[in-house]
């Protein structure tokens, strides 16, 4: 049986499959580390990872069948319906990580269930309903680093775990009792909320003090208060000590120096530069226009925060963050995920860093799998990520700058500062680029459901000569589920809203969206603010123009410059634009019928 087939099999039993359409035995599932089905990982021309979350999926989970997958190492169903008990996941001892959370599975888990699986390294399954015991084969798993059962209905004791073996813990809103475990007892109180029966470290004491009488208790409570007060007066003693000479930046500069590991220095001198910046800086996201261009903000002189960025790129100069740093920088603005800045190398080249938190929806070793592939992409209209730098907090990602900015900049800052916008011609060419770039994205990135994920005006940049470059571009499987669903621009479209699953033309979607912003001048949010329900009716609102020939609404842009024979042109755009946000899948064209239609659009009618 080839992998195909074994696959296959398994997609058979699962019900509302129709996420995996694109499973057929007619191209193989890996090509070397490539992957051509959706939801699977390769290396080396064999499934090693599975990631179907989010797709609507119930029914059996066919891990017979799985078991044929030899290098099968990873494993992830989050965010659907499943339901029953636990699958026998015993069948497949080679996996390191199983991710289950958030579907509806139940029941008792069998104490023995885990005892064969040794390299296993993260187990996942917080928002069930499990019930019963913690299984009691955990604690034996010698390399369980990560364990999250928060959000069932676990009962009893919570086994006793090696001492530092557990890194990432979860029982929180169980129903469980008893002392919690030595090894658990530097955990923050909060991963235990929600079990009014645990007691011990962290939360309080299981034994009952012994009673005291008046007369004890009077003369202790002051003496504690006594040494409470003479605490805080040497705390503050001590604190406004190291402030006097320096000042509260160059403590906290100075603290860090002695303190803070390299890396921890170079986050905190990016927050200083974002605490500094004087102006609100050209963020797109803003619905009012945005504002002047970013003050030079920082520049860093003795700080040497010597932190080794990852460069995914062989032909690139290599530099650290140190050279970033002490590079000239500005804050470039900030997003739904941290902050942008430009820093200037030593030798001219311009860098963009930018500083994503909420990116922790895997570990290490898989979000270098994932830059890895990410960097191996190369296209005119995709920004190259050039490195990255990994933190389990945040992580940067390095890119160029590029020279015109934001299209969000150019199509609605420029009208506010007096600034000719992109005329018809230009428009048009960039719509042309930024469907390139997202074909090309997804036949090189077929596991990914929204090879984009995150396509919206200031997120495709424009080079000198106005040709597009997106970036932010394959990041859906990194972020943070909560954060993702709540911020990126695929989980806007009216398929996530309607039924909670994004597909394969969800970035048509956003494309669609792209397209009568670009066409229109008007900023999609904006039907948000004037308390419409949802970016589809930016949809709605053009459609109800174009339809009503007695409106003397305009629906293109008034400062979009044009030559005389193009109006056939621009509507004939306008009209692929809507057939792109159609909320029927089914009527939406893919992104390759998209494309084609694109490049038939000429700047004038012939
Ligand atoms: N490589 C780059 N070159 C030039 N400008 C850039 C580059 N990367 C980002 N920018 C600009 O910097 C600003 C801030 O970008 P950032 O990505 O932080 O926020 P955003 O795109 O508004 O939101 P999101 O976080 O959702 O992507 C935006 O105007 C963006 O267009």
């Amino acid at each position: 049986e080839s992998e195909a087939d074994v696959l296959i099999k398994f997609k058979d039993s699962l019900k509302n499959n129709g996420a995996l359409s694109n499973w057929d035995n007619r191209k193989p599932p890996c090509n070397g580390d490539h992957e051509n089905w959706v939801g699977i990982f390769c290396e080396e021309g064999f499934v090693w990872g599975l990631q179907l979350q989010n797709m609507g999926l119930s029914g059996p989970i066919d891990l017979d069948s799985l078991a044929k997958l030899t290098h099968l190492r990873t494993m992830s169903f989050m965010y659907n319906n499943f339901d029953g008990p636990l699958p026998d996941l015993a069948l497949l001892t080679g996996l390191k990580t199983v991710y289950l959370s958030h579907n509806k599975f139940s029941g008792e888990i069998p104490p023995e269930t885990f005892a064969g699986m040794a390299g296993l390294k993260k187990l996942h399954l917080a928002n069930n309903k499990f019930s019963g015991q913690i299984p009691t084969s955990l604690p034996d798993l010698p390399k369980l680093m990560e364990l999250m059962l928060d959000n069932n209905e676990f009962e009893g004791e919570i086994p006793q775990f090696p001492p530092d073996r557990i890194k990432r813990f979860n029982v929180s809103h169980n129903k469980l009792v008893g002392e919690i475990p030595f090894a658990f007892s530097n955990f923050s109180a909060s991963v235990f909320d929600g079990n009014a029966d645990l007691c011990g470290a962290p939360l309080k004491s299981c034994t009952t003090p012994n009673k005291l009488s008046a007369g004890t208790i009077v003369p202790v409570s002051i003496l504690v208060a006594a040494t409470l007060v003479a605490l805080v007066v040497v705390v503050v003693i001590l604190h406004r000590r190291k402030q006097a000479p320096q000042g509260p930046e160059g403590a906290a500069a100075a603290s860090a120096s002695v303190t803070a590991p390299a890396d921890k220095k170079a986050l905190l001198e990016l927050d200083k530069m974002e605490q500094g910046r004087a102006a609100p800086a050209a963020t797109s996201r803003a619905v009012t226009p945005p504002s002047a261009p970013p003050e030079k903000t920082h520049q860093s002189k003795k700080s040497e925060p010597n932190v080794k960025i990852t460069f995914l790129k062989e032909d690139r100069d290599k530099f650290d963050m140190s050279d970033l740093l002490r590079a000239s920088a500005e804050v470039l603005g900030s997003g739904v995920f941290g902050s942008t800045y430009k820093a200037a190398l030593g030798d001219g080249q311009q860098m963009v860093v930018k500083r994503f938190k909420h990116m922790n929806n895997v570990n290490r070793e898989e979000f270098h799998e994932h830059m890895r592939r990410l960097g191996r992409l190369s296209h005119p209209n995709l920004l190259p990520i050039v490195g990255f730098y990994y933190r389990k907090e945040e992580k940067l990602l390095v890119a160029d700058f590029v020279e015109n900015g934001s299209l969000a900049v150019q199509l609605h800052g420029n009208r506010s500062r007096g600034r000719p916008c992109p005329n018809w011609a230009t428009r048009l060419k960039i719509i042309k680029g930024v469907a390139k770039g997202l074909l090309y994205l997804c036949n090189e990135l077929p596991s990914l459901t929204a090879p984009n994920g995150h396509l919206k005006s200031s997120n495709v940049l424009l080079d000198r000569s106005y040709n597009a470059v997106l970036t932010d571009y394959g990041l859906v499987p990194v972020v943070n589920q909560e954060h993702a669903q709540e911020h990126m621009i695929c989980y806007k479209s009216p398929e996530y809203k309607q039924s909670g699953r994004i597909t394969k033309k969800t970035d048509v979607w956003t494309l669609g969206i792209l397209i009568l912003e670009v066409l229109t001048g008007r900023f999609p949010s904006n039907f948000l603010q004037q308390g419409r329900s949802n970016d589809t009716d930016m949809a709605a609102w053009v459609e109800s123009v174009i339809k009503d020939e007695a409106s003397n609404v305009e629906v293109f842009d008034v400062n979009m410059e044009r030559a005389k024979n193009c109006e056939s042109e621009m509507m004939k755009l306008l009209k692929i634009g809507l057939e792109c946000c159609q909320a029927d899948i089914d009527s939406r064209p893919d992104i390759k019928e998209a494309l084609e239609k694109i490049q038939e659009v000429k700047e004038e009618a012939s």
